[in-house]
């Protein structure tokens, strides 16, 4: 058996590598096989011994994870009004020309590009986030995706025209057979904790809700999301896989997404999903409105009553839902929203939740839909101008890719991607970590910096607080 698949994979080799020699045209060769379970976290360890960037995505509700090892092409605009066109550009030309051998036909294997955006391009990027640019797709030179209790291999090779079968063929075999080892890395003494936590000017940011409520007050501005970031500094370096598996472990009901770029590498456990297309079918959330979890069931529930009957909550949410359902009505038929919002828990908050489900219109594809949702209220506010105006001149923080759409998709149109929330941006014995709040005309400065303490607490926790 594997003598048959390893002449099927040299033979559609040989061929990728002719047709590039024949075109004298560079080719991505992308060739997905079926392979015994291999863990996950294992397999990120090796890719950082070989030295190649690590990609992550793991959805807990549908039992679906892809860890990536290295760019075989990377898609990144510089432009950023158009950004959105430009990343679908350059996906589309490459897909043009891939040679794919992919039987599986399953959504995450073959093909598939991993990635996302910073939250606003017309906000000045700091040095904090200098290694991750306006936009930025990997497509990995492995793919380990695990997908209905099943494993599968993709290995990703951008093919130029002076290189060699042999030349490559050893490469490809090398790399595989040190990710798939699937021996644990020793890590004697390896037990992260924080030695230094900076809340980056809690007072200030409190100063600026003030003002937004001013703003609100006297303008026609209804909502202003305002974000604040808080800046650890740990014993050692922090081990990425290990910090992925806890929240994969610890946070049920999340996206647990991680994307490394040079020594950065921004991760998080975010509940919101911005939008997941699979063949016409198109889903989105409305996820805004937050209260803390209760000590006892009794409380839990009390606490959940209350959340769905506060105005306040209520106005912050509905403004997600106004804005997701006419976005939606643009890109898509059938759209269907409920009538009012469920409650939905978590680890250590709960929150008002309306999900959406809609059928895609013709010519349309999941980027359209991003770059008409982007910013959502949930993130930016209402109006979206003059709320992104704001917080552009009044947020202290360079929010980069926090807050931002980040997902992966694949060559059969399936893909997903999330809102970048509850996440941090790792800088090996650093990080800087993010959360934020949606400001009404009656949000109070100090219940919206203890509302912003329990979103930080999941990060906190996997990080080395209890
Ligand atoms: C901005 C964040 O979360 C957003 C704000 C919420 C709120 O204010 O109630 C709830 C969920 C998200 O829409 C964050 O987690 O950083
Ligand atoms: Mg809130």
């Amino acid at each position: 058996m594997i003598e048959v698949k390893e002449k099927q994979f040299t033979a559609e080799l040989e061929a990728a590598i002719q047709s590039v020699h024949t075109d004298q045209k560079n080719k991505l060769f992308s060739y997905t096989e079926k392979i015994n379970p291999v863990n996950l976290y294992r397999f990120l360890e090796k890719a950082a011994d070989l030295k190649l960037p690590r990609t992550f995505w793991s959805s807990a509700n549908e039992d679906f994870q892809m860890a990536g090892a290295g760019h075989a092409f990377e898609l990144s605009a510089k432009d950023s009004p158009s950004r959105y066109e430009q990343v679908e550009q350059e996906w589309h030309a490459l897909l043009s020309d891939a040679v794919i051998y992919n039987p599986y036909h399953v959504s995450g294997t073959g093909v598939v590009a991993l990635g996302g955006f910073s939250f606003d391009p017309l906000k000045p990027q700091t040095k904090l986030w200098e290694n991750f640019p306006c936009s930025h797709f990997s497509i990995p030179n492995y793919i380990l995706t695990h997908a209905e209790g099943n494993y599968y291999l993709t290995l990703n090779r951008f093919i130029c025209t002076d290189e060699t079968y042999a030349g490559v063929l050893e490469q490809l075999q090398d790399h595989r057979q040190t990710l798939l080892n699937n021996a644990e890395n020793k890590r004697d003494g390896y037990v992260l904790h924080i030695q230094r936590k900076t809340e980056i000017d809690p007072e200030q940011w409190k100063e600026t809700i003030k003002k937004a409520t001013d703003v609100m007050k006297n303008t026609a501005v209804d909502k202003i999301v305002l974000a604040r970031e808080v800046r650890l500094h740990f014993n050692q370096s922090a081990n990425i896989p290990d910090i992925l598996k806890r929240l994969v472990d610890t946070q049920p009901n999340t996206y647990v997404f991680g994307y490394e770029m040079g020594e950065d590498c921004f991760l998080g456990a975010t509940p919101e999903r911005l939008v997941k297309v699979k063949d016409d079918e198109v889903l989105s959330t409305c996820l805004a409105g937050t209260a803390p979890r209760g000590e006892t069931m009794e409380e839990d529930e009390q606490i959940a009553d209350n959340l769905f009957r506060d105005p306040k909550n209520r106005e912050e949410h509905d403004y997600v839902v106004q804005m997701i359902r006419n976005t939606m009505e643009a890109y898509c038929t059938d759209v269907n929203v409920p009538f009012e919002p469920a409650v939905h828990q978590y680890k250590t908050l709960q929150h008002l939740y309306t999900p959406v489900r809609a059928k895609l219109k013709k010519n349309h594809r999941i980027f359209s839909i991003i770059s008409g949702l982007h910013p959502t209220p949930a993130l930016g506010g209402t109006p979206r101008q003059e709320a992104l105006a704001f917080i552009r001149e009044n947020e202290l923080l360079d929010r980069g890719w926090y807050g931002a759409p980040i997902g992966w998709m694949d060559s059969n149109n399936h893909g997903e991607f999330a809102v970048a929330l509850r996440s941090a941006l790792i800088q090996k014995d650093e990080a800087s970590l993010f959360a934020g709040c949606g400001i009404v005309e009656d949000s109070i400065p100090e219940s919206e910096y203890e509302e912003t303490n329990i979103k930080l607490m999941p990060m906190l926790s996997v990080l080395g607080v209890d």
